[in-house]
């Protein structure tokens, strides 16, 4: 270090003190404040009772001490409101005294007399009289020149128009526990040793936010605030996921006084993967957004009498599958599903039910049917056609409901509701006695008694009787939507335009499924689709910014679906058409390569950076796949990926030993990745006596740190220091070259491949080169 960034070094480690020292001062105001807000929070609870006037004498008194508890109530939450705030704003600044900044600009503005220096950390922070910034979010519209240039001209966006200057100085700071451990001034030296840094590091279990590295072309994406949908095709570790995450934190910063975190929700490719990304936001100050992978949110919607198959059973049939005609028939199946040409049918479909077609079920109590499926659908078209199917639908409900409690009053006098009066528990006869006596109370009318006992017992027997038939009505179970669904595969189509050759047995093969209650993973949409029509759509308004993460696994049916069920939102996609394992099996479209998105709403950006590999492994994962020539990889060193020949006897051996060599080594996160599910299991439990080994089901929510087998497709959009591909032989169909890209790519530092038969045909376009073949 010459004398000149010693003595900067020096004098940025003091500013640190002062920054440090100034938060230390803060947190202990703020601590006084919070203990204080705290015992207030502990006093209302415990005298909450004696400061409300209670009264209800009469019917006025009763209206005051409402009100006296209710305003009690509200001073209560608003003391653990502020409560809430002090103890998030205190775990800020301990994040800030920690690491109060990661970098600083110098910025001379147009017309100014000298140039700002500006800090910038993951939440703003002022000096104690509240004028000048000493930290400034990264998220501050100023911050942005800190991402998007280099030293020399630069501008940045205001509400107020664009602000023009020069940028006379960047530089970079690793700041841990409150000391610098690193600082480079970019222009000066070559590369970005911050990111080599952080790159090199090793994979944890839970992604990390990127905000001190954020790449100029990732901010584009952070902080795109015109588009009402974002596409980012990005390739294999390009940071799509991390820029999603990071412009999940921009955008709550940037609309805070109305967006909250409730309102913004990720479809992610996994449960696994909902764990993984769990940090992020919590690193940053920010509280995360909601999450649910695709097929948790259809299951919500699906009727429990069904079950309903996952992407990912339907994944292990294409891998196991031996290809004959069911095979081939589910594939066109699953192809033509995906397609808006069966969306389209299905309105046709559900255009001709608004006529005739539609089934219901019978409503039986005690083994009597009280409303037959025939009368409720003469009910339904006997009603104004001009109304939609979901509004005839309510009104039938209502009509139901009217009857029920008809038939309620009818069942009052027989014979079974005194019968099971005798079965009535002790606390329901007190139930019934205080209800008596509290309609008593104004009247000394006490003759009838038992009478009156009686019948409010009767009431409550035909009240838990009926509850379940009152709620199947409310519930609109009385509508055969299998049936329906079911039905559609026993019309005519054969004039609409679009069926596939093999429609006749796909249409045979989904009616046999669905008889057996089970619905396919290509069927879970459509079926949700058309239940949705029959019933009225069930749109969430709440929802303002829907993310699609791996969004290549999305059909454009699905999308469809989606713009349909959030209907106010806006949306960011996020994925890369070479990882498509679901549709490159299938040859089904995808919403990313498929769907004719333009106009003036519609942004896509592109990137083709990638980040999370070395330059070696990204060399040979490029030659996977057509067009890999254009991946750029980030410059750092590594081994060369490696495939030894081996045998089926002698694998899990040299398995073992590969692992404990990258153990030696020091790598914390180690993954064989087999092809399916099964093969996974049979590797664990040939391993998991030898050494600690965590098995990775579809069901698997979170995992550790060290040795774990998971099957290919449940890999995506994580990654790990080295990665083991359990027998790359296996990977031979062309309709698996995106997996094999995909498995591939999930490799930080090391890729070992071993192979058993042949060496896959995949690898045709593969430089010799770029991997040694043991
Ligand atoms: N600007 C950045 N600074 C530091 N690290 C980055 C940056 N961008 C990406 N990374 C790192 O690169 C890796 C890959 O990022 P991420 O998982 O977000 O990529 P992805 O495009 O979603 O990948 P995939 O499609 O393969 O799942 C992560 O370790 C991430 O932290």
């Amino acid at each position: 270090m010459s004398d000149v960034q010693s003595r900067d070094w020096q004098l940025e480690q003091q500013r640190v003190n002062l920054v440090v020292n100034e938060i230390d001062k803060k947190v202990s105001k703020l601590t006084q404040n919070a203990g204080k807000v705290s015992s207030d929070v502990l006093e209302i609870r415990k005298t909450f009772w004696e400061d409300v006037t209670v009264n209800m004498d009469d019917p006025d008194d009763a209206i005051e001490t409402a009100a006296s508890i209710k305003q009690q109530a509200e001073f209560l939450s608003e003391r653990e409101r502020t409560h809430k705030q002090l103890d998030h704003h205190l775990k800020t600044l301990a994040r800030l005294k920690y690491s109060p900044y990661f970098g600083r600009i110098d910025f001379w503005e147009e017309g100014e007399k000298s140039a700002d220096q500006v800090y910038l950390g993951i939440a703003s922070f002022m000096d104690e009289q509240d004028e000048n910034f000493l930290i400034y979010d990264w998220r501050a519209p100023i911050s942005s020149l800190y991402y998007d240039y280099s030293p020399g001209p630069a501008k940045y966006k205001t509400l107020d128009g664009n602000i023009e200057g020069e940028m006379e100085l960047k530089r970079q700071f690793i700041i841990r526990g409150s000391e610098i451990k690193g600082m480079f001034d970019t222009g000066v030296t070559i590369g970005d040793e911050m990111l080599q840094e952080v790159l090199g590091n090793n994979a944890s279990t839970q992604m990390k936010s990127i905000v001190a590295t954020i790449q100029r072309e990732q901010n584009q994406i952070i902080r795109n605030e015109r588009s009402k949908l974002l596409i980012v095709q990005g390739v294999a570790g390009s940071g799509k996921t991390s820029a999603a995450l990071q412009r999940v934190a921009y955008l709550l910063y940037r609309y805070r006084d109305t967006l909250k975190s409730e309102n913004i929700m990720l479809f992610s490719p996994n449960p696994m993967f909902n764990s993984y990304v769990a940090t992020v936001l919590p690193e940053l100050g920010e509280e995360n957004m909601q999450q649910a992978t695709f097929m948790e949110y259809l299951n919500h919607r699906l009727d429990r009498d069904f079950v309903a198959q996952d992407s990912f059973s339907q994944m292990e049939y294409l891998l196991n599958g031996k290809e004959d005609e069911l095979y081939t028939t589910r594939v066109a199946g699953i192809r033509y599903k995906a397609s808006l040409d069966f969306k389209k049918l299905i309105d046709q479909y559900a255009s001709s039910l608004s006529k005739h077609g539609l089934l219901f079920k019978d409503l039986s109590f005690r083994g009597d049917v009280l409303f037959s499926k025939n009368e409720i659908h003469d009910y339904f078209y006997s009603l104004d056609e001009s109304f939609s199917i979901s509004n005839r639908m309510e009104l039938v409900k209502e009509w139901l409901l009217k009857e029920l409690k008809r038939v309620v009053r009818r069942e009052r006098s027989q014979s079974w509701v005194e019968e099971e009066i005798q079965f009535l528990e002790k606390e329901d006869y007190l139930e019934a006695f205080k209800k008596m006596q509290e309609k008593n109370r104004f009247s000394d009318n006490t003759f009838d008694d038992f009478e009156q006992e009686q019948k409010l017992l009767a009431q409550m027997v035909l009240k838990e009787k009926f509850r379940p038939l009152f709620n199947r009505v409310k519930r609109l179970k009385f509508i055969d939507k299998s049936g329906i669904y079911s039905h559609l595969f026993e019309q005519d189509w054969r004039s609409v335009e679009g069926l596939p050759p093999e429609w006749g047995n796909i249409c045979n093969e989904t009616v046999k499924r669905l008889n057996k209650l089970e619905i396919p993973y290509e069927d879970a949409t459509p079926y949700v689709y058309l239940q949705d029509l029959i019933e009225g759509r069930k749109s969430n308004t709440a929802i303002r910014h829907i993310f699609i993460d791996e969004a290549q696994d999305y059909s454009p049916f699905q999308f469809a679906f989606i713009q349909l069920l959030f209907p106010y939102s806006k949306m960011t996609m996020l994925g890369d058409f070479n990882q498509a394992i679901f549709s490159g099996a299938t040859g089904s479209a995808t919403v990313l390569t498929d769907l004719d998105l333009r106009g003036e709403e519609v942004e896509t950006f592109v990137l083709t950076k990638t980040y999370r590999s070395t330059r070696e492994i990204v060399e040979f994962t490029s030659g996977l796949i057509d067009g890999g020539g254009k991946i750029e990889p980030f410059n750092r060193k590594g081994r060369k990926p490696v495939i030894e020949r081996t045998t089926r006897t002698r694998i899990n051996h040299l398995i073992l030993e590969k692992m404990k060599e990258y153990l030696n080594e020091g790598h914390r996160t180690i993954a064989v990745i087999c092809r399916t599910a099964a093969e996974s299991k049979l590797v664990f439990e040939a391993l998991k006596s030898e050494v600690p080994v965590y098995l990775i089901e579809k069901g698997t929510v979170s995992y550790e740190k060290g040795i774990l087998v998971i099957p290919s497709y449940l890999a995506k959009g994580i990654e790990f220091d080295a990665v083991i591909l359990y027998d790359c032989s296996e990977y031979k169909r062309e309709s698996e070259r995106k997996l094999f890209y995909t498995v591939c790519t999930r490799a930080m530092h090391e890729l070992y491949m071993y192979a058993t038969g042949e060496i896959s045909p995949l690898l045709n376009l593969v430089s010799m080169d770029a991997y040694e073949l043991k």
